[in-house]
């Protein structure tokens, strides 16, 4: 079965819609062919009976009946023509809404940690462009390709039942014509891939340079990345020139061994012309109809290019739905109590190990802090507990459950977070911090907002807490984005906390604002946090030291400091770095 038929069928299967009017509308465009072959023959049968074709005279001719059948066919013709373009069209855009909604659910059940690592850009052209393909295919194309190869087969049938040695001629070369139409799409195919590839790379080359740009420019560097661009451009001209020059000659060559079959057609038509069973008639059917064969199949040369397109794209959809989603549990009820333990937890990002034999406890209403260098695996550690991903080894329980006992939904109920890269959406400030809480009310919103120190701000907007902030809150800095996740926690009142450097982009004075009202909602909450300041968590409960993956130290800062290994280290790093500052900050 041809790849092309088994995408399809793979899509209509995960779309879990009946293909009925889809293959009605098939059917029906099948026989609108027919019926538009058929007038040719009609007029064969016809002219066969008249003069001077034929002795026969106009008494023993008649014209009513072919009149009638050829309106028939015409009136049969615009029939199917309209019952197929509604069938298909109502059968496509159904399935292709399905399949859709099947891969947005497929979406929503990937672990979070997926959207880390893969391309927003990426993806969204996936669920928009790729599917966009899939439409096109089943509204047009599969219709389109049918015909394509269903009018030239009917023709040839009719044509070997009228006079074989002439269908002959014309239908002989058609197997050498299939072997170069299916070279050039396996070339096209070949070099396609590569072309691809070569496309997306310089895509995310050249997204990487514009929003660098800045950065690029201040360090005199503009020139080499556009250098580095020449070269790719200069790779994807080549790549394509190969593709268009040995997949163009083949579909060239495709082209001219159909034609040939003209020439033979001829050829022959010449050799049998003092033949009595060719008639004239018959002779000018084949003149007539022999382009009307080759036509559609001429044309079919022209779909491979969407073909090939809807192909590439159906494959990375299906990459995506093979995806493996989150392990979801049934538990909906809470935790007994909202104590956190990580049980010889080990992680790693595809081959590469991030965290091994991570086992501590966090009793209910503590916090902890997770502290340790750039890359030590902080954040891994804590995103694992949000369920980012899931752990290779080990196991972390909730008030002594599974985390993979829960449905997630229901997991979420208890968590509060504040992470470093804060998500807003297109609204007001109000319905960004509303998030934290569904069905808050504008005086709970605000008041979370004043306790994380966002007043000072939000009056200088124009509309105060009605202020739309645009698409991911492009107006506002990274401090402000950072006090508005800070009002979403405080809002939501979960009772465990997950703070990932929720003071990393404000200055000092919002800083010591937002450590004190997290300092206050974080009161008999179980907190997990991830500090760089050291200072920030001083006053924990405990603190976890980790390098390399490892929980290298693990206790009090009192504790860690008498025990003098990493952490003093680190903390005796962060006294001089403040005391330079200060140095510094004097001298101006
Ligand atoms: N999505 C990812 N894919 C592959 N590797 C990753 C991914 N995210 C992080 N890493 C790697 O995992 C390791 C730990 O990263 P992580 O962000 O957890 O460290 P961290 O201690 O929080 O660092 P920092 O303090 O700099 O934020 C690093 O070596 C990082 O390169």
């Amino acid at each position: 079965m041809p790849e092309f038929v088994r995408a399809c069928l793979r899509v209509i299967r995960k779309s879990r819609r009946s293909p009925a009017k889809i293959y009605v509308g098939l059917l029906l465009r099948v026989a609108e062919r027919a019926f538009s072959i058929a007038p040719y023959f009609l007029a064969w049968y016809w002219l066969l009976d008249m003069p001077p074709f034929a002795a026969a005279t106009s008494d023993h001719f008649s014209w009513a009946v072919p009149a009638v059948i050829l309106v028939v066919l015409l009136l049969g013709q615009m029939a199917f023509s309209y019952f197929s373009q509604m069938n298909s069209f109502l059968g496509s855009y159904d399935l292709t809404l399905s399949y859709r909604e099947r891969l947005i659910d497929h979406l929503r059940q990937l672990p979070l940690g997926i959207f880390a690592r893969q391309r927003v850009g990426q993806l969204s052209s996936v669920m928009t462009d790729d599917v966009k393909r899939l439409e096109d295919v089943f509204t047009h194309l599969t219709a389109e390709l049918l015909a394509a190869v269903s009018v030239p087969v009917l023709f040839a049938i009719c044509l070997i039942w009228v006079d074989w040695r002439l269908a002959l001629a014309l239908l002989i070369t058609w197997p050498l014509a299939l072997f170069a139409l299916n070279a050039a799409n396996r070339i096209f195919l070949t070099l396609g891939r590569g072309k691809q590839l070569a496309v997306q790379e310089t895509s995310g080359l050249i997204v990487e340079f514009i929003s660098g740009l800045r950065t690029l420019r201040l360090f005199g560097r503009a020139h080499v990345w556009i250098g580095r661009l020449d070269q790719r451009f200069a790779q994807i001209r080549q790549v394509s020139m190969g593709a268009e020059a040995w997949g163009g000659g083949s579909v060239q060559a495709y082209r001219a061994v159909l034609e040939l079959g003209l020439l033979l057609l001829l050829l022959v038509a010449g050799w049998l012309a003092g033949d009595e069973d060719l008639t004239p008639a018959t002779w000018l059917l084949f003149v007539l109809v022999s382009y009307k064969v080759l036509d559609p199949l001429l044309d079919a040369a022209a779909y491979l290019v969407e073909l090939r397109a809807m192909l590439q794209g159906e494959a990375r959809l299906q990459r995506l739905l093979d995806t493996p989603v989150l392990r979801e549990g049934a538990r909906t009820e809470p935790p007994q109590h909202f104590s956190v333990a990580y049980r010889q937890v080990s992680f790693a990002y595809d081959s590469k190990l991030i965290l091994q034999d991570i086992d501590f406890e966090v009793p209910q209403g503590t916090v902890t802090a997770i502290v340790g260098p750039s890359g030590a695996g902080k954040s891994s550690l804590l995103h694992l507990l949000a369920r980012f991903d899931d752990p290779q080894s080990g196991t972390i329980y909730l008030g002594g459950t599974d985390l993979n006992a829960w449905r997630s939904d229901s997991l979420y109920r208890y968590f509060g977070f504040v992470f470093q890269d804060v998500q807003l959406f297109e609204g007001s400030i109000l319905d960004n911090v509303r998030i934290g809480r569904d069905g808050a009310s504008d005086r709970e919103v605000i008041d979370a907002c004043s306790r994380a120190g966002c007043d000072s701000f939000v009056q200088n907007l124009p509309e105060g807490y009605a202020t739309r902030i645009g698409e991911n809150g492009q107006q506002l800095s990274g401090g402000e984005r950072q006090r508005l996740s800070i009002a979403r926690a405080i809002l939501r009142d979960a009772p465990v906390l997950l703070l990932d450097e929720a003071t990393a982009s404000v200055d000092a004075q919002s800083q010591h604002d937002i450590e004190q009202a997290l300092a206050c909602l974080s009161e008999g909450k179980t907190v997990l946090m991830v500090a760089h300041r050291l200072n920030a968590v001083r006053h924990a409960d405990q603190i976890l030291v980790l390098d390399q993956g490892r929980v290298h130290e693990k206790g009090t800062h009192q504790e860690l400091l008498k025990h003098d290994g990493l952490y003093a280290e680190l903390w005796r790093r962060q006294e001089v770095e403040i005391h330079v500052e200060a140095c510094g900050d004097a001298t101006n």
